[in-house]
């Protein structure tokens, strides 16, 4: 497995005018290992996300990159194409990496299926329920392959059992070479992280 890490040392970030949400943050994320970001909301966990994406600049502290070249991130929300058919939506990402149509189709309708999206693959986005829409993102985002998968409240809106499977699944996903980290309030999803940063609010 080729070297993959992201270190974050003395991370420290604030928003103009506004305290400090954390201070002094070391992590280390590596593949095979699920991260979970928790803590209570406004304390930081989506602001992390965003440092880790390398989107925002932290104001204290520096983010290493090694072997880190492609990104995902699932929202919190998911945003698809109301028209298009969840097969089209995760088959899109892989057409553009240049697989064949029949390519991309095979691939998707596997990743569907891992999270139990086999019998909507048909349906189209606007269709889908808050839960279903939530796991074709995480569909759309695996089949991608990245090498850093970040993840905004995964289970939020899916009952016992299907987080379970969804946690499972990311867990796999882990294990295939992919460094993930969750950002959550579910405690059975923080039990399936393999480390925990927890974030308090109003560090100073
Ligand atoms: N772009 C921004 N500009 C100013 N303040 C921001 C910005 N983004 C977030 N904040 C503030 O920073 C704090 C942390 O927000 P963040 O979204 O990281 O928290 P969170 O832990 O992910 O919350 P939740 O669990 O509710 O999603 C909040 O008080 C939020 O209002």
């Amino acid at each position: 497995m080729t070297t993959k890490l992201l270190r974050g040392e003395g991370l420290g970030h604030h928003f103009p005018g506004a305290p400090f949400l954390f201070r002094g943050l070391d992590v280390t994320l590596e593949p095979g290992e699920i991260t979970g970001l928790c803590g209570p909301s406004g304390s930081g966990k989506s602001t992390l996300l965003s440092l880790l994406a390398g989107w925002v600049t932290p104001v204290e502290g520096r983010i290493e990159r090694i072997g880190v070249h492609r990104t995902g991130w699932v929202f919190q929300n998911p945003y698809g194409v109301p028209a298009r058919t969840a097969l089209d939506h995760v088959c899109l990402p892989l057409l553009a990496a240049g697989r064949t149509r029949a390519q991309a189709r095979e691939r998707a309708r596997e990743v569907l299926a891992t999270f139990q999206l086999d019998r909507s693959e048909r349906q189209p986005f606007r269709e889908l329920s808050g839960g279903e829409a939530q796991r074709l993102m995480l569909a759309r985002a695996v089949c991608a392959a990245p090498d850093l998968l970040l993840v905004d409240e995964p289970t939020a809106q899916l009952d016992i059992t299907t987080a379970a499977t969804v946690n499972r699944t990311l867990g796999a996903v882990a294990q295939e070479g992919t460094i993930v980290v969750i950002a959550t309030h579910d405690p059975h999803t923080r039990a399936a992280c393999t480390r925990v940063v927890d974030l308090a609010v109003g560090v100073s």
